[in-house]
């Protein structure tokens, strides 16, 4: 009812795995697997947000190996297709998303909480990998070698088989596709574990995939926590695993690949730089800086959250940022002006607005916001609400500098030279993304080949074309997403040595 408080999402288990504390019996399992499933939920949204929205039992170890054992009978038939063929099926998925792009994007408002705005441009995103990757299915391809004496070598390049993808929860269904697009493209089954924060979209994409044709178990989604990730991780049939989430349970997931000798794709966290100098078009760096901190209510695993700027133009360019920050439209996230909406949940909120406790308490400035938001809307006032905060008089050894928030918080550093600002930016365990923003063509080049991060803009920021390699330097991890370079991650070379001629034994 209106005025209740508001819960997270509930699950049966919690998101580290452990039981769930003793409540009410679990309801069998309600996926909203339908669109009728999802107007029900729509409406419960609508009413009360925060509230449950529907129940789902972790799937266990039995769950687990029956997904994975559906998923290797669908990699025999999908794995014989040609290229093409898998092509125009993941074509069709493609097809599919952006006919629906509204329901899903409205689906993935409700299952994040980020504004309806952003998430279509995360749904546009998504089809566009699902088509890159189709255009690609049909060009995979290995090479012809000469050898002495007429004989020859050639390269195949084949599928791993079941893939494992398991995702953070601040895109839920981008994440889904950037994993199955190369995955599927190159001839594997692939398992996905959505965050238990987020478990809804992810389904639907299944529900596309099997609609558009692809042999039924080829994409398999699992429920759950931990426990349910380590049955996947650890299971033997499973060939490879990709994982977007944090430090901690990336390096879990590497010891787990490790023991069974299973390749890995690691999207870890970040702290990622953003350098303004003097000459930069100052709207353009205000616009950049605001879209490096700001989406997805500062839920982004690449955001430039240290903003160095050019003491030159250190007063003009806060001045700015925090004019516009103030603006951003902050509230009900299915609303067509809302630019920021709730983040993920309680607990995550009040980490958040503990980072800028200490922060201030460290001798930051908050030159805006940081408190919580209230909505108009009774209807929303016990929602995760807040208002984005710029922090000024920030030192490289603050933890708010040091630390990643994963909200609406950017930290702005004054610096002077360039050789100065390129030596703080690398100071950081992290490497996932970097930004320059500059007139001067030969800086920008020189600087971004000096940070040591996978992924750098010069004079933009948080732009994501699937055509380009995403991934991480040092503890951001490893791997590659998006573009050519991801088909490496998700295929293996075999190797073909022809003789031509007689055996020459030495024996
Ligand atoms: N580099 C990138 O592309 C991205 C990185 N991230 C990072 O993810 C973090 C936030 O996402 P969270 O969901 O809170 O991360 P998380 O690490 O807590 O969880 C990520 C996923 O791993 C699962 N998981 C947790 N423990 C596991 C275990 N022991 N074995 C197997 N699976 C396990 C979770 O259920 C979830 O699906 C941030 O640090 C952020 O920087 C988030 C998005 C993108
Ligand atoms: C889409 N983009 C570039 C804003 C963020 C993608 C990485 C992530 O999943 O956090």
């Amino acid at each position: 009812a209106p005025g209740a408080p508001l819960q997270p999402l509930r699950l049966p288990c919690s998101p580290s795995g452990s039981p769930a504390a003793p409540g009410p019996p679990l309801q069998p399992l309600r996926l909203p697997s339908s669109s009728r499933d999802f107007h029900l939920i729509y409406s419960l949204f609508k009413t009360c947000p925060g509230r449950v929205l529907c129940k789902l039992p972790c799937s266990g170890e039995k769950e687990v190996d029956l997904a994975v054992q559906s998923a290797k009978s669908a990699f025999k038939i999908w794995s014989q297709m040609s290229g093409m063929e898998r092509c125009r099926v993941m074509l069709e998925a493609a097809r599919i998303i952006r006919e629906q792009r509204e329901e899903i994007a409205t689906m993935e408002t409700i299952n994040n909480g980020k504004s309806i705005f952003e998430a279509r441009v995360d749904i546009d995103i998504s089809w566009q990998c699902l088509e890159y990757y189709a255009g690609l299915a049909g060009s995979l391809a290995g090479e012809h070698i000469q050898l002495p004496g007429g004989s020859f070598g050639y390269t195949r390049r084949e599928p791993l088989g079941v893939c494992v993808g398991i995702g953070a929860w601040n895109y839920p269904f981008q994440i889904a596709c950037w994993k199955s697009g190369p995955a599927l493209a190159c001839g594997n089954a692939m398992v996905f574990k959505p965050s238990p924060f987020t478990p809804i979209s992810v389904v639907r994409l299944a529900e596309i995939f099997t609609e558009a044709g692809v042999p039924k178990g080829l994409f398999n989604v699992v429920q759950g926590g931990a426990a349910t990730g380590q049955f996947l991780c650890q299971h033997p049939d499973v060939a490879k695993i990709s994982f977007t989430g944090s430090v901690p349970t990336g390096m879990k997931i590497m010891e787990m690949a490790a023991k069974g000798i299973k390749p890995v794709t690691l999207e870890l966290g970040g702290k990622s730089p953003l350098i303004i100098f003097s000459d930069a078009d100052l709207e353009n760096a205000v616009k950049g800086a605001l879209m490096a901190n700001f989406l997805t209510q500062g839920e982004v695993c690449c955001n430039g959250t240290r903003v160095f700027v050019e003491r030159k133009i250190l007063d003009t360019f806060t001045k700015e940022v925090v004019k516009r920050t103030q603006k951003i439209k902050i509230g009900d996230p299915l609303l067509e002006d809302t630019r920021m909406g709730a983040l993920i949940n309680r607990p995550h909120l009040n980490r958040v607005q503990g980072f800028i406790k200490q922060a201030k308490e460290q001798g930051a400035e908050v030159l805006c916001g940081g408190d919580l938001y209230v909505p108009d809307d009774q209807k929303l006032k016990n929602g995760y609400y807040m208002r984005p905060c710029v922090l000024g008089n920030c030192k490289d050894d603050m933890t708010c500098v040091k630390e990643e928030i994963f909200g609406p918080v950017m930290a702005i550093l004054p610096f002077d030279t360039e050789e100065e600002v390129v030596e703080r930016a690398n100071a950081t365990k992290f490497g996932l993304a970097g930004g320059v923003f500059t007139r001067d063509i030969q800086k920008a080049h020189r600087v971004v080949a000096a940070l040591k991060a996978g992924m750098c803009f010069i004079n933009n920021y948080n732009v994501s074309p699937v055509e380009l390699p995403f991934g991480g330097y040092k503890s951001s991890g490893f791997g590659r997403e998006n573009g050519r370079a991801a088909i490496e991650y998700y295929s293996q070379l075999k190797t073909v040595c022809v003789e031509m001629g007689d055996v020459e034994s030495v024996f």
